[in-house]
């Protein structure tokens, strides 16, 4: 079987072990540590493809439940999968539905079959599967498809965490057996065992047994401290093969994609520039912007006088401010546009870092001037 999915290994910062890498997809290679921004519903929110190629994006997600909601996984399968369906010819990524099944449904039950639970748009009962989320993702075609998991609450017992570790194991190997497009379309799978070393390592053993084309950190980014994350990512990153890719799902923020990368990450994902972009809130080189404050009334600079971006070129504070509270969805736009180039050129300097082997020291700088408070 010729997996579509390879990671090639460029060489490891002497400073810190994070990776250069290079992502070979069935629609194209791309450059790691990279940042992946959401589209869940087909759309990453207010932004069109162009201007995702303009600002480097390589990779971007879409999900399985929603999808398979509206408009149903069979309408894009029809319009020729994701790809034709919404004009993007670069790397697809869809999640399996596993954390939307948990984060948005509140009546679920699972069972060794699958979980039950209701659509959250009408509250029709609802299945899903290990069988029906890969069958979904076949039809939706992305180039890499995710395991279904449980991705379990936080915090939740030991013992809770054992029986799930068992059975999103148990649920990895149907995944790959109901796979049915195994040379198009890479299916990860994701490690699971929440803040527990002992369930980490047994989840990690099984799913390396099984011979993924790429590995995903599940249960994070679920309310967990930072330091949590950092700890669980130490002993948790090392048990996976160095030449297949690493995905962090649901990460993050600027300080979390940095200490993710040191840690060895090669992947991740986040709604969070979209989303605080559509309440103004805007990440600049000098820490968060909450662009509706008055003091910003009479600014004329950008935002983020370090950005060389289209919405920092062109428009100010006072402008987009304006925009954001006469809700003009024009400043959406901006915001958005601005907050997901600030974190693909954010991976862009982790890159930079790691290929001069100082990315310990652009954390320095990087967490000084952004506010971060030190490790
Ligand atoms: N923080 C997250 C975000 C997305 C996830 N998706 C899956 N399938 N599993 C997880 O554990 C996730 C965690
Ligand atoms: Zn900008």
């Amino acid at each position: 079987m010729t997996t579509p999915i390879r990671f090639e290994l460029i060489k490891t910062c002497r400073q810190t072990g994070a990776r250069l890498g290079i992502l070979h997809t069935p629609h194209g290679s791309f450059e790691t540590p990279m940042f992946m921004p959401v589209g869940t519903l087909a759309t990453v929110k207010t932004l069109s493809p162009e201007e995702l190629k303009q600002m480097g994006a390589g990779v971007i997600l879409s999900n399985t439940y929603h999808l398979w909601l509206r408009p149903g996984h069979d309408i894009v399968a029809e319009a020729g999968g994701l790809h034709a369906f919404m004009n993007w010819d670069r790397g697809i990524l869809t999640d399996s539905g596993g954390f939307q099944v948990f984060s948005l449904s509140e009546f679920r039950r699972i069972e060794e079959e699958g979980v039950y639970f209701r659509n959250h748009l009408n509250g029709d009962k609802l299945f899903l599967s290990p069988e029906k989320a890969t069958e979904i993702q076949n039809a939706l075609g992305a180039d890499i498809i995710m395991a279904f998991d449980e991705c379990p609450p936080y915090p939740a017992t030991y013992e809770y965490m054992k029986q799930s570790v068992e059975r999103t194991s148990r649920w990895a190997e149907r995944c790959l057996k109901a796979h049915r497009r195994p040379n198009e379309q890479g299916l990860f799978g994701i490690v699971q065992g929440g803040e527990y070393e002992e369930l980490r390592r047994q989840s990690a053993r099984d799913l390396v047994s099984l011979d993924f084309p790429g590995y995903a950190v599940g249960g994070l980014s679920v309310g967990e401290p930072k330091d949590v994350m950092n700890r669980v990512l130490e002993f948790t990153t090392p048990l996976l093969p160095a030449d297949k890719p690493r995905y962090l799902m649901g990460v993050g923020s600027p300080d979390s994609l940095i200490d993710g990368a040191i840690r060895g990450i090669d992947m991740f994902d986040c709604v969070l520039p979209t989303r605080i972009g559509r309440n103004g809130t805007v990440m600049t080189s000098e820490g968060r912007v909450v662009i509706k404050n008055a003091q910003y009334a009479r600014d004329f600079s950008p935002l983020d006088p370090n950005c060389d971006c289209y919405t920092c070129r062109n428009y100010t504070r006072a402008y987009i401010r304006h925009l954001i509270k006469c809700d003009e969805t024009f400043g959406i736009r901006l915001t958005s546009y601005h907050n997901v180039y600030f974190l693909i050129k954010l991976m862009k300097q982790v890159r930079q870092a790691i290929r001069e082997d100082r990315l310990a020291d652009f954390r320095e700088e990087f967490f000084e001037r952004y506010g971060f408070n030190k490790p």
